[in-house]
């Protein structure tokens, strides 16, 4: 038999029976057992390809995104890219911004300064911000401002700060800080919470040693004890006519702004903290809206419980607002820049825990008598009789809304609850909201930092 003729003797063959040899047999099986394994390889060659093509998928939308994302970013830097124009002495000199890249940073430093100190070699602002990648973290309501106009018309704002104490909070990269060592104060003292922002702040201070002191402090304004910043600085006489040497300047995180606003204004009241060396001042930004009812007059609409406050203790104003656009990254909101000094005579005596507790509950209800706010300071046994004769006391109309009232009618309210809780020891812890969150209204920080909520 030919080969030719296999098949059809094979198939001769099943049809007479013949049973199949051995070796046809084990033939048979170690080409199925071949075909099997070829099969196999081939599934799991075509998973692995899937595997691969899911990979190469995720890394190019990762790219993509990432691209998309450090355009965003440098969008915001790309503004400010425009040369300035400052008057030096009398003469028209081009500096270039912070925006410039490094070799052109000689440049700045070897520029006069307006106090005539010449500064080393330094980085810019976005170069520092590149090269440690410093995201800005919403949580600690980062947003850096770049432009050394502004930063030095912040400074500017603090008047002359020349061979005085200086406590900047939340100095960041250090676009604030350069503008307050370039007017040579005796001694900065820089309070940042975020860690990231050390080295620049190291090598600020190594530039600024010859002129002057810099002490870079790493934690939290809220915990930090002002009276111990600057222990070569002397009292000053509160009543002297003069302010103290020392300023408090700061482009403050949105998110606890009105609390530390708060707290310095109760160590003013009390003369410790940074008002343990005299009459301090204070040039600090605050979103456009706080930094309005700070200054608001009787009858405004933004009137409430910070102006009143405030205007206790101290002659704040509003100086200058910056455009949101200024900052990197852009907040939802523009800034405005404050400036607070202290009144040589505070228009009252009465301790700040009880004017804060009576401000607040007459600033309650805006819309309401601020006969009914008033009430709440009394228990409900006796508050109808302790709410009249408070209103009594103070001459003031019961059915006046708090915006309709002048600061001095504030206080006279503050001054008889707080005759009424001398007679009335009782009085004092009546908390009408307990257990209800203390301190009450919502402010930013309750509000999870979103600086869209401000506190009234
Ligand atoms: C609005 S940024 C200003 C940064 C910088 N001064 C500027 O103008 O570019 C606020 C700065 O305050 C810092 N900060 C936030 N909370 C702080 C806190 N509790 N204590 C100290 N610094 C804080 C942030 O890390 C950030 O650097």
């Amino acid at each position: 038999m030919s080969s030719s003729e296999g098949p059809k003797s094979e198939f001769k063959i099943e049809q007479s029976g013949r049973q199949l040899k051995k070796a046809e047999v084990d033939f048979m099986r170690l080409i199925e057992q071949q075909n099997l394994q070829r099969v196999q390889k081939l599934q799991r060659q075509r998973k692995n390809n899937k595997l691969t093509g899911i990979a190469l998928g995720g890394t190019v939308l990762g790219i993509y995104l990432y691209s998309m994302f450090s355009v965003k970013q440098e969008k915001f830097l790309d503004d400010f890219e425009e040369p300035v124009k400052l008057e030096v002495e009398n003469k028209a000199l081009t500096l270039p911004t912070f925006s410039s890249t490094m070799a052109s940073t000689t440049k700045i430093s070897k520029a006069l300064t307006s106090t005539g100190v010449r500064l080393p070699p330094l980085p810019t602002i976005r170069d520092l911000v590149k090269l440690y990648q410093l995201r800005a973290i919403k949580q600690l309501s980062q947003n850096f401002l770049m432009d050394e106009r502004l930063t030095d018309k912040i400074v500017r704002a603090a008047g002359n700060i020349r061979d005085h104490y200086v406590l900047e909070v939340g100095p960041g990269p250090g676009g604030i800080t350069r503008s307050i060592i370039r007017q040579n104060p005796r001694h900065l003292v820089v309070v940042e919470k975020d860690r990231r922002f050390m080295p620049s702040m190291e090598m600020l201070a190594e530039v600024a040693q010859p002129f002057m002191r810099m002490d870079i402090v790493q934690g939290d304004i809220l915990d930090y004890r002002i009276e111990n910043a600057f222990p070569d600085c002397s009292q000053h006489d509160w009543m002297d006519g003069k302010r103290a040497p020392v300023h408090l300047i700061g482009n403050l995180p949105f998110a606890i702004s009105t609390r530390l606003l708060i707290n310095w204004l109760r160590d003013m009241s009390l003369r410790t903290g940074a008002w343990s060396y005299g009459r301090a001042s204070l040039t600090l930004t605050f979103q456009k809206e706080v930094a309005e009812r700070i200054v608001a007059p009787i009858l405004s609409d933004q009137r409430c419980r910070l102006s009143v406050m405030n205007q206790i203790w101290s002659k704040p104003e509003l100086r200058f607002m910056i455009s949101g656009r200024a900052f990197v990254p852009k907040p939802e909101v523009d800034v405005g820049v404050v400036t607070i000094v202290p009144l040589r005579t505070p228009l009252t005596q009465v301790h700040f825990d009880t004017v804060e507790k009576v401000i607040r509950h007459i600033f309650s209800m805006r819309q309401k008598y601020c006969r009914r706010c008033v009430s709440n300071l009394y228990p409900p046994a006796g508050r109808e009789e302790l709410t009249e004769l408070t209103f009594k006391k103070a001459s003031v109309d019961p059915l006046a809304r708090s915006f309709q009232l002048s600061v001095d009618e504030c206080l006279r309210l503050v001054e008889a609850y707080d005759e009424l809780s001398r007679e009335h020891p009782e009085i004092v812890g009546y908390d009408y909201r307990a257990p209800k969150a203390k301190g009450g209204l919502l402010n930013e920080e309750e509000a999870g930092g979103e600086i869209r909520v401000v506190e009234r």
